[in-house]
């Protein structure tokens, strides 16, 4: 069975969330998507965000609530080769800057609500979308 991934809407400064646009493989770089990766056998999801957001942004993030697919009861998002990604929003300390990594190109902040205006991954245009019209939740 395929793993699932979990990915991060990090919040930031001025109504911001966090774009990383991917390094790999080719045929995906440089279109954008919501930091994260695979969860390990024995993680839940949120211990395994921390745990990618920590090796791929060098950030220690505070995980909050999911932003489950308002299509379907398990909340999953469809994602490439027939996986399912979990989305929570987090947040990180205040003046972090996200380092970039091999995973990633660069980061973008982009204004919350023009999300959807990049170019992101196929599966996570929805994602973005929803995000533009939600006001982000508080992570404690
Ligand atoms: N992280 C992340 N992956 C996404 C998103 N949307 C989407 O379709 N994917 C897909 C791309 C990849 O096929 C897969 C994530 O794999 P990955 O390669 O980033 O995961 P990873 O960091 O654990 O893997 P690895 O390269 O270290 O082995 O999910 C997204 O918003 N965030």
């Amino acid at each position: 069975m395929s793993r699932l991934i979990v990915a991060a809407i990090i919040t930031g400064p001025a109504d911001t969330v966090l774009a990383s646009a991917r390094a790999y493989p080719p045929d995906l770089a440089g279109r954008y998507e919501f930091p994260g990766g695979k969860v390990e056998p024995g993680e839940d999801a949120a211990t395994a965000l921390r745990r990618e957001l920590a090796e791929e942004l060098c950030v220690c993030a505070q995980i909050g609530p999911e932003l489950a697919n308002p299509d379907r009861a398990d909340g999953l998002w469809p994602i490439l080769e027939g996986r399912d990604m979990r989305v929570l929003w987090a947040r990180i300390p205040e003046g972090a800057e996200p380092a970039v990594t091999a995973a990633h190109l660069h980061h973008v902040w982009q204004p919350r609500t023009h999300l959807a205006d990049l170019d992101w991954l196929a599966p996570d245009l929805p994602i973005a979308r929803l995000i533009a019209r939600k006001s982000p939740p508080n992570v404690p």
